[in-house]
């Protein structure tokens, strides 16, 4: 599902990562500053390695031999952060349209009633992002990147700005959509509860 052989580079950081994973639903663990967040923005597109390859689910972002360099906006990625990142100025309905897009020549995978009964958000769409609290906001914002019609979901610790009680309620709405829409997704976390509860396998960055 996901075989990435790079060479990171940012600053003095210089790193090779190689992971070959055929889970689904993959948790990246290691210190702080192994290179986690560095490895999710390799993915998207964000950060492009010194070297190497990406290959996600048989397609090639990435592959500097092959001079292979698949844009951010091609790669369909979904990306989920620690904060959720919503427009202030628009309600929830505007945060979750506002990512909405078409991928051409094939129907919508995710649609926004789907995706709003998915994440249980229905009740909070006229709602501003200062009225959610942290659990909503994240639900939000993994509706919203699901209606980008992503290929591969990536989330960068979305428990860590939540309190122990909000990170309970989110854990079972990820765990819902890692059943339910089926995509591969690499998740970023440094707590070993939720990597538990929510990954297939798990990759350590030393
Ligand atoms: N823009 C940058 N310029 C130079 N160095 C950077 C830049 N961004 C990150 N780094 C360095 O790259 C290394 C990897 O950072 P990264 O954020 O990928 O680690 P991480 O494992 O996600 O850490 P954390 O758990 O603290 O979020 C760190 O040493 C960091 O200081």
């Amino acid at each position: 599902m996901l075989d990435i052989d790079v060479l990171l580079q940012r600053g003095s950081f210089r790193r090779h990562v190689r992971i070959a994973e055929d889970a689904r639903v993959l948790a990246l663990t290691g210190p702080s500053g192994a290179g986690k967040t560095s490895v999710l923005n390799a993915i998207a597109g964000l950060l492009r390695p010194a070297s190497g390859r990406i290959v996600i689910d048989g397609r090639v972002l990435f592959d500097s031999a092959a001079r292979v360099d698949v844009p951010t906006h091609r790669r369909r990625i979904g990306y989920v952060f620690q904060d959720a990142r919503l427009f202030p100025h628009r309600d929830v309905r505007g945060n979750l349209l506002y990512g909405r897009h078409a991928v051409r020549g094939q129907a919508a995978a995710f649609g926004l009633d789907a995706v709003v009964d998915l994440l249980g958000i229905g009740q909070l769409l006229r709602r501003r992002p200062a009225n959610l609290s942290g659990g909503e906001a994240q639900r939000v914002a993994i509706g919203r990147a699901l209606l980008s019609q992503p290929a591969i979901l990536l989330f960068d610790e979305p428990l860590s700005a939540l309190d122990k009680a909000r990170r309970e309620e989110l854990i079972p709405w990820l765990q819902r959509v890692r059943d339910e829409v089926r995509l591969p997704m690499v998740y970023v976390s440094h707590t070993e509860d939720d990597v538990r509860r929510i990954a297939e396998a798990v990759h350590v960055l030393a």
